[in-house]
């Protein structure tokens, strides 16, 4: 099985903050063994340091995949400690948004298989999305490797090229905190309404991971889903009027706050 060589060669983490931490906790949860994971940082949560992962410890001499965790403004000071893995037996997994295959090219040398991974936080729940895309040198037994590793904590996509990133960090890399707000925005509504803070959250937050669940497991799209619930003169109708405003709703916000993301995704990559 592909992920016999993380468990035989190892993986190592570079940085393993909130997204690093959600992608081993699912993947310390599908049985891959606390001794094939190093980690390096420095600045490990108490949740990392209880897991029995080799922490800022001697590395492997080829580990089978590096994850590359840390934030793209730490990039330059963290990636030229793990040159000496460049150049062709491990392959370098990187989830940092905006930085481009090429850079890691560069610092790595030409010879090294990348593969660039989007991921979100729901992968720590085991419902993560990913999306993942690699340069020449990760040959399709990389990318299985790649995927079989990913789709221990979610879904996985495969991109056409790595064009795509930008606009897929902006949906699903960042979409869970869009969602997380819109709980937020919902609950404050509730309260406006007269409602208790804390009743307010309660109906918020289990309506949007209520409507959630019923999104993932409901044969409808999502369109007739919102039919479902949509009385014709009743209260949905008269929130949606709101909502589905062509100039001033939801889908112009978020055509805007998803191009936001994208555009500061390209600038990251610069
Ligand atoms: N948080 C999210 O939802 C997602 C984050 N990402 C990407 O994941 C990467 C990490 O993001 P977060 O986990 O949110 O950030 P974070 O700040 O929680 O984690 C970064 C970790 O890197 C460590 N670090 C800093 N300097 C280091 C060094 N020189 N060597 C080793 N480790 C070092 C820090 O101590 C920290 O634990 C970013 O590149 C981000 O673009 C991608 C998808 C989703
Ligand atoms: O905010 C960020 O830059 C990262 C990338 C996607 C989610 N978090």
């Amino acid at each position: 099985m592909v992920l016999d060589q993380v468990k035989a060669r190892g993986l190592v983490l570079l940085g393993c903050g909130k997204m690093g931490s959600a992608m081993l906790q699912g993947w310390l949860a599908q049985g891959l063994p606390a001794a094939s994971v190093w980690v390096n940082d420095p600045h490990p949560s108490d949740w990392l340091a209880a897991q029995g992962v080799h922490l800022n410890a001697a590395l492997p001499d080829a580990p089978a995949i590096v994850l590359i965790a840390v934030k793209p403004q730490m990039m330059a000071a963290a990636l030229p400690t793990l040159a000496g893995y460049g150049g062709g037996a491990t392959l370098f997994l990187s989830i940092a948004a905006g930085t481009t295959i090429a850079t890691y090219e560069q610092m790595l040398g030409t010879g090294t298989p990348v593969i660039r991974a989007m991921p979100n936080t729901p992968a720590a729940v085991g419902r993560g999305m990913t999306a993942i895309t690699g340069n020449a040198l990760a040959t399709s037994a990389h990318l299985e490797l790649a995927e079989a590793l990913l789709a221990a904590v979610g879904q996985v996509v495969r991109l056409e090229g790595e064009h795509q990133m930008d606009a897929v960090t902006a949906v699903s890399g960042s979409g869970p905190a869009y969602v997380f707000h819109l709980i937020e925005a919902l609950a404050a509504a509730g309260e406006a309404e007269g409602l208790s803070g804390p009743l307010a959250m309660q109906l918020a937050r289990a309506t949007v991971t209520g409507a959630g669940e019923l999104a993932h497991r409901a044969p409808e799209s999502a369109s007739q889903l919102r039919i479902n619930v949509t009385s014709p003169g009743g209260t949905t109708a008269a929130a949606l009027a709101v909502l589905m405003d062509a100039d001033t709703g939801l889908t112009a916000l978020l055509r805007r706050a998803v191009k936001a993301a994208a555009d500061r995704g390209r600038e990251l990559g610069k």
